[in-house]
């Protein structure tokens, strides 16, 4: 895909300089074990089986998954890595962390910092989502957990969602709760999932769904027993693994890439967007009164 091919560059660049791996205290190797081989680099977790060329990943940042600068980092690498890895044909994105899927992007990370902080921030934000939602492999979310606004973009951007079926677990894009907005490919990303009306009543209000309406919104595809969501998002993997890869890729490509063109182009301008948007004193203000809400709550 075009944008994949852009962003390719920077990410291997990085990856192949080692630059990463040294930053962490070695390099992310393959640990290899019978038909699978393993790689972590701190947050997360990926374990490859080489009979079936799928990719199980998981997020594993507790308490709640947040998605910082390093978090943001290791996964655009991680995914990378199985990117050009031609034996990987699927991944499962899931979570290590119980009851949390991901709580979408850090707080603290889009508080009370630098302007160049927040760029570099929302540099990582973008690259994750233009891998994920341009990725080639077959993408499937096994949604173990709650999945609020950042997290539920992750969801997003994969082919297919499988949720535990657990009404204390709930999804979606909760941005304007927190008295922020939602970006163009944020709102494009859950468009082309759930349409544009459902898109707008789910974003003007801040909606959070609880699995079993997440469900008949169209927001995630499958609800199943907690217990069952990997083995089902395993067993989905292998009916889109028999459709054969060329066809599915460029199919997808053809969904995918107006709303991928549209970021690649204005990327600058958008973290410029960003960068004037959450240092706004007003802006902060709310985050500093969201977040002391959710501690207030214990
Ligand atoms: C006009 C154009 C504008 C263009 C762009 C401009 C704007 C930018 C848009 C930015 C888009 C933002 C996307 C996001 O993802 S914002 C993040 C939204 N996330 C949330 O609202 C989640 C909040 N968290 C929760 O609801 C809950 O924590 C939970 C995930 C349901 C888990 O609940 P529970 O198991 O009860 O855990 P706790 O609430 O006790 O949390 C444990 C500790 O983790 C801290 N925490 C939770 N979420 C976050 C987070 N997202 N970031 C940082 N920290 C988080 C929480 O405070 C607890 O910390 P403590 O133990 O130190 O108290």
């Amino acid at each position: 895909m075009a944008a994949q091919a852009v962003l390719r560059s920077s990410a291997r660049a990085r990856l192949l300089s080692g630059a990463f791996c040294a930053q962490r205290g070695g390099p992310a190797l393959w640990q290899h074990h019978q038909n699978q081989r393993a790689f972590s680099n701190g947050k997360i977790l990926v374990e490859m089986d080489e009979a079936t060329g799928v990719a199980v990943m998981k997020m594993k940042s507790p308490p709640v998954n947040s998605l910082n600068l390093d978090f943001l980092t290791e996964f655009s690498i991680s995914l990378e890595k199985l990117e050009i890895d031609r034996s990987c044909r699927g991944l499962i994105l899931t979570s290590a962390v119980s009851k949390i899927f991901s709580a979408g992007l850090d707080i603290t990370e889009m508080s009370g910092k630098s302007n160049e902080h927040y760029a570099a921030f929302w540099r990582a934000v973008q690259e994750m989502w233009l891998k994920l939602y341009g990725s080639n492999m077959v993408t499937i979310a096994a949604i173990n957990g709650s999945s609020p606004a950042g997290g539920c973009l992750m969801a997003l951007c994969c082919d297919y969602r499988i949720m535990a079926d657990n009404p204390k677990f709930a999804i979606g894009l909760n941005e304007t709760q927190l008295g922020i907005v939602a970006p163009f490919w944020f709102k494009d990303t859950m468009i082309n999932t759930i349409g544009n009306r459902a898109t707008e009543l789910s974003l003007q209000l801040g909606q959070m769904y609880p699995a079993p309406e997440a469900l008949k919104f169209g927001l995630v595809d499958k609800l199943v027993p907690e217990d069952k969501v990997q083995s089902a998002a395993a067993a989905a993997m292998s009916q889109w693994l028999s459709v054969p890869d060329h066809a599915r890729q460029l199919t997808k490509s053809m969904m995918r890439k107006p709303a991928i063109d549209r970021l690649v182009k204005q990327r600058e301008a958008d973290i410029n967007n960003f960068v004037s948007f959450i240092s706004k004193d007003s802006i902060q203000k709310s985050l500093q009164i969201y977040m002391d809400r959710l501690k207030q709550k214990k």
